[in-house]
């Protein structure tokens, strides 16, 4: 049966905790999600027919196309070469995507059309909008791209009837996306926003559930600076090319921060956790991808004794996170804190690690006047995050009908 309309789907970001960068070259990784930081995707009728349209006011981005001239397009990606995506598909959506100018509308839009293309060939509704509000951070290392991949990718899938509702689905098409939007992701990202909680992830190999045996506590930094995973997973790859033997060498050290990072997190070893958290920020700045302003949140929890930090995400600007030392001193933690979002105008976060994955909303499950509240989040562009949490965040006061 198909779904009615309109219906609302979600996906969180996440933290690596070790292994970024590594992670792309199929070593070990771990990543948990973050429960407050989350993507939200409504999916309505519009009155407009034969038309798709995306509404991202995130980043002021919005776009119509004509469907039939995009359901005739053939889906010409094949999952059993998903290592590529399609080079005939990127020529066929090519003309759609030729008066995008701007690179983080041309991401998201090429990532929105090669899954839209793929997935949705025998669409039941001719007349779309797809309207994407999200709390994260956009380029900052939380994973926002995979984040919104997660969330079209199951909104595709449920448009498109595929029941029963398959989360390795999910996470394979929104895998894709993330190729769209990073071109050479390892799926660490995707897969965390899709399952939730903590992951143990090789790429190639099935991921592992992680629990840790205690509650991690950080503070997570974002330091504005603007800067594309595209580009720095890139550099690291020439550096690659350039360097293979120190490289490499780099990168087995990575390989065993993670082993012991999963060992320390199941057994509770903060200790060793904060070691390691040192050594891979270590490796991270020797492979270029750290930034003097994320340096500055390093040397500032170093000065204050609070714990350790280290870069999380792609690195050169974005966040990075610091794990505070066992009976931190409150006070030093509330100077860390002002003097980042003072003087050097960073963003803090307190949030939990390892909430649910993603989500999906039917409005069939609504009252009339949540719908209303719901809808009215999604058509007032200026909605803060902090309103859109207050309705839609899953464990919020309106305790909403989520379907995991
Ligand atoms: N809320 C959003 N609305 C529209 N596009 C988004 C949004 N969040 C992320 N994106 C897309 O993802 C890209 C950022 O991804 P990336 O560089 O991987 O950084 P990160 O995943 O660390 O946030 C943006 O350029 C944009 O194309
Ligand atoms: C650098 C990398 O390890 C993580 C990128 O995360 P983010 O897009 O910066 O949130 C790339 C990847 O694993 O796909
Ligand atoms: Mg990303």
């Amino acid at each position: 049966m198909t779904i009615s309309l309109p219906f609302i789907t979600s996906a969180p970001g996440k933290v690596i905790l070790f292994g970024e960068h590594s992670a792309v070259y199929n070593k070990p990784a771990i990543a948990a999600s973050v429960s407050s930081l989350r993507t939200y995707l409504l999916i309505s009728e519009l009155n407009e027919p034969n038309t798709i349209e995306l509404d991202f006011p995130d980043i002021e981005f919005s776009h119509k196309w004509n469907t039939n001239e995009l359901l005739n397009l053939k889906p010409l990606h094949s999952h059993s070469n998903d290592e590529q995506l399609s080079e005939l598909q990127k020529d066929q959506l090519e003309p759609f995507l030729s008066e995008i100018s701007n690179k983080l509308h041309g991401h998201a839009a090429f990532c929105f059309l090669y899954l839209f293309v793929n997935i949705c060939q025998d669409l039941h509704h001719t007349a779309l909008k797809f309207t994407l509000r999200s709390t994260l951070p956009i380029g900052a290392g939380l994973g926002s791209s995979a984040s919104i991949s997660v969330a079209l990718a199951m909104a595709m899938l449920e448009l498109q009837d595929v029941i029963p509702r398959d989360k390795d689905q999910i996470n394979k098409w929104s895998y894709i996306g993330e190729k769209c939007i990073h071109g050479n992701p390892s799926g660490i990202d995707n897969s965390v926003a899709t399952h939730g909680g903590a992951i143990f992830f090789k790429k190639g190999e099935e991921f592992k559930q992680l629990r840790s045996k205690n509650k991690i506590d950080l503070i997570l930094t974002d330091t504005r600076i603007p800067r594309s995973t595209k580009a720095l997973v890139a550099n690291v790859k020439a550096l690659y090319d350039k360097e293979p033997k120190l490289i490499e060498s780099i990168l087995e050290s990575m390989e065993t921060v993670s082993l012991r990072g999963a060992d320390a997190l199941i057994n509770g070893d903060n200790e060793t956790l904060h070691t390691l958290v040192r050594i891979n920020h270590g490796l991270l700045t020797s492979l270029g991808v750290s930034h003097p302003g994320l340096e500055k949140i390093k040397i500032l929890s170093d000065e204050l004794g609070i714990g350790e930090t280290k870069l999380t995400g792609a690195g050169g600007g974005g966040c990075a996170f610091t794990i505070l030392k066992a009976g931190y001193n409150t006070e030093q933690v509330r100077l860390f804190k002002q003097t980042l979002e003072k003087e050097l105008n960073y963003k803090t976060f307190e949030t939990d690690l390892g909430g649910i994955g993603c989500s999906l909303l039917k409005s069939n499950s609504l009252d009339k006047g949540m719908l209303e509240k719901i809808l009215s989040v999604f058509q007032n562009k200026k909605t803060t995050s902090q309103e859109i949490d207050e309705i839609l965040l899953p464990n919020s006061e309106t305790k909403l009908p989520w379907i995991c």
